[in-house]
């Protein structure tokens, strides 16, 4: 007779705890980073500079969502060229002069600032589908003197990088933390890594107003239901009203972009000879295999007054 009691029962064993989301934090200084992956393989990378995602792979760990540079720095001495920079306080070039912004460089100081982690949390759908949130906070304490001087105002930052099976969220919450007022402009200047520029599309910007940077900061009715890429392309679509950007890559579509609470879209692709003039674009024919679509809210300017706080951020989906 089998003797049961004594037998190792599938049943009674306490189960073992089903492997989570594994984060690792890796480098030092400005050039650490904290890595995130799922157990189905797929993860995600963030450099605490600028806290900037430098690499999303889905598909089990195996496609590459996103277009960094052969020579972006990134040990923190230069906005990463590539990934998901994230802008901050100003877009562009800041207004010449007259605003709180005038002092600052292009695009502001957050994709320049070392930020913290603030650390992780877990969580699984219904459909048993797990996903990890990491926390990143900047704050005015953690600017440099020079951002602090251009730009002497108390806020706090925090972004949030949501990475699930097929998709990667990126939230920032935005806080005004003085007695003042002010106004900000926020854009996610995501690179997305394609195959073949001559054969991408971006489609959902059909009648949308588009201010062309390549034409003379000319007002135009975007009128074609896709925008082709066969030129240095630079527009900033504004108060788009539908949610949803779709990236269509020969015939199908490739990512989604679905905005939260951020009402404009730039579409960018520097070209042949733009991108040979940016020192840390390589390879110089890169730009076939990228193109942003960057989410944010840059037409005009978004206020807060004191203690007041702005959310915005986008879904991004792999639909390979
Ligand atoms: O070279 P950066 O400062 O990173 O800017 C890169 C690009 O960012 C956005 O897409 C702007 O619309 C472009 O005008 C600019 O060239």
């Amino acid at each position: 007779m089998v003797d049961r009691a004594n037998r190792p029962s599938a049943l009674n064993a306490p189960s073992a705890a089903a492997p989570g989301p594994q984060v690792e934090i890796t480098g030092s200084g400005a050039a650490s980073k904290v890595t995130a992956t799922l157990p189905s393989g797929e993860s995600v990378q963030v450099l605490l500079y600028g806290a900037t995602v430098i690499s999303w792979k889905s598909n089990g760990g195996k496609t590459e969502n996103l277009w960094v540079s052969e020579k972006a720095a990134l040990d923190g001495t230069k906005a990463v060229r590539g990934g998901v920079p994230v802008v901050f306080p100003v877009f562009g070039p800041p207004p010449k002069s007259g605003h709180a912004t005038s002092a600052l460089p292009q695009h502001g100081f957050a994709r320049n600032s070392r930020w913290e982690y603030l650390g992780k949390s877990t969580s699984e759908d219904a459909l048993d589908s797990t996903s990890v949130k990491l926390d990143f906070g900047l704050y005015t304490t953690g600017l440099s003197e020079d951002a602090h001087k251009a730009w002497p105002l108390d806020f706090g930052l925090v972004y949030s990088v949501t990475l699930a099976k097929d998709s990667l969220q990126t939230v920032v919450n935005v806080r005004n933390e003085g007695e003042q007022s002010f106004e900000f402009q926020f854009l996610l200047h995501t690179y997305f890594r394609i195959n073949d520029i001559t054969k991408t599309q971006v489609n959902g910007l059909l009648g949308v107003q588009y201010i062309d940077k390549v034409l003379n900061a000319s007002t135009h009715d975007q009128k074609d239901a896709s925008v082709a890429i066969t030129g240095e392309v630079d527009r900033v679509y504004k108060s788009i009203p539908q949610d949803t950007t779709t990236i269509v890559e020969g015939g199908s579509p490739r990512f989604d972009v679905v905005r939260d609470n951020l009402q404009d879209t730039v579409v960018w692709n520097p070209w042949i000879e733009k991108a040979a003039s940016m020192g840390d674009f390589s390879p110089d024919d890169g730009y076939k295999n990228m193109i942003c679509v960057e989410v944010g809210a840059v037409n005009g300017w978004q206020k807060l007054e004191k203690g007041e706080v702005f959310e915005g951020g986008q879904t991004i989906k792999s639909l390979l």
